[in-house]
């Protein structure tokens, strides 16, 4: 039996697998700086977020079509039922793809097909999330967020991503307002690169239901205890800290710390293509590296369900499959 869990930090443009850009771009008729496998992958050596985006939204030029959408979306849920994943809250970057002239209805038709065709085929519930860049003008992010409903597209959320530093928070308030005057889930990155002032402006001004990152928090006692307090979760991806040099190395990785302060931390893969692996590697990277015992574990998958916008009784549900799983293996290994 895997241990259940949700990935609910999960870009879809992110599980771009090296090959499948290449096979795209010569499908689709893109050329790419990189035109073989090898000068592809030669480009996967990152000093920081910025030299990382700045790969990802050239690759993603290789999607086209809704079919391309879908083929990725379903390529994606195939994978995460090989990890354990039980629901999925999918972040996309309507930006990235309306700059290119593809419309919303082929990006969001395509995902929300195979999302559905996941659910039957793996049993993956979903949730899709439209993440807003904050290197853009928030008017860019309010119009098409006005469009989205306009329009009637699918979207369960909003979230905020790309470039942090620079960027607060504090400039989307009124996209933020208008998302949750609309009943959308709203989440954001915050203190993954940027300070925890961030953070706190994420939970301030655009009452936020989850910190996507935020590990930079650790900066601020006073925000770790109204952390802890809140029970506000955090969507931790160990793989893509250490790949965008935030944290030094896996074996310093504050996710432990976290855990035993009493954070609401749940693991997640970010943008697993291009960190070195899915939500299992994530995890087995983490008990490499810090050691995991299964209680620890169980309790990294319950925060990830907990902090889910899974309905009831799907979300009970799940948890008690978790707490199944810790008692057929054990609390200690
Ligand atoms: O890790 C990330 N951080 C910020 N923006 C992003 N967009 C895709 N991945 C990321
Ligand atoms: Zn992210």
């Amino acid at each position: 039996m895997k241990l259940p869990v949700a990935e609910l930090h999960i870009h879809l443009e992110g599980t771009l697998e090296p090959e499948a850009i290449l096979r795209l771009a010569k499908q689709n008729g893109v050329t790419l700086p990189w035109p073989s496998l090898e000068q592809l992958r030669d480009q996967y050596d990152f000093s920081n977020l910025q030299s990382f985006l700045d790969l990802f939204y050239t690759n993603l030029a290789v999607l086209r079509t809704r079919a391309d959408f879908h083929e990725i979306t379903l390529a994606y849920l195939r994978r995460a039922e090989a990890s354990g994943v039980r629901h999925v809250e999918l972040f996309f970057d309507p930006q990235a793809h309306l700059e290119r002239g593809i419309g919303l209805g082929e990006v969001i038709g395509g995902i929300r097909e195979a999302l559905r065709e996941g659910e039957e085929r793996f049993g993956i519930t979903h949730k899709l999330i439209a993440c807003f860049w904050r290197h853009a003008p928030a008017a860019s992010a309010m119009e098409i967020l006005r469009t989205l409903l306009a329009e009637g597209h699918q979207i369960d959320g909003i979230g905020l991503d790309s470039s942090e530093l620079g960027y607060p928070p504090a400039l989307f308030r009124a996209v933020f307002d208008y998302a949750r005057d609309h009943g959308l889930h709203v989440v954001a990155h915050a203190g993954e690169e940027g300070p925890p002032e961030y953070i706190v402006q994420a939970l301030d001004l655009l009452k936020v239901e989850r910190i996507d990152h935020g590990i930079r928090c650790l900066e601020d006692e006073g925000l770790v205890r109204r952390l802890v307090s809140e029970r506000m979760p955090l969507t931790v991806c160990p793989l893509s800290n250490v790949r965008l040099r935030t944290v030094d190395t896996l074996a310093d990785h504050p996710l432990k710390e976290m855990l035993v302060r009493g954070l609401n931390v749940s693991i997640h893969s970010d943008d697993p293509a291009y960190f070195g692996g899915y939500l299992d590697a994530n995890f087995e990277a983490v008990d490499r590296e810090l050691g995991l015992t299964n209680a620890e574990r169980a309790t990294l998958a319950r925060n990830s369900i907990e902090s889910s916008f899974l309905e009831e009784p799907a979300k009970s549900r799940l948890c008690a499959e978790v707490d199944f799983w810790l008692s057929a293996v054990g609390r200690d290994r």
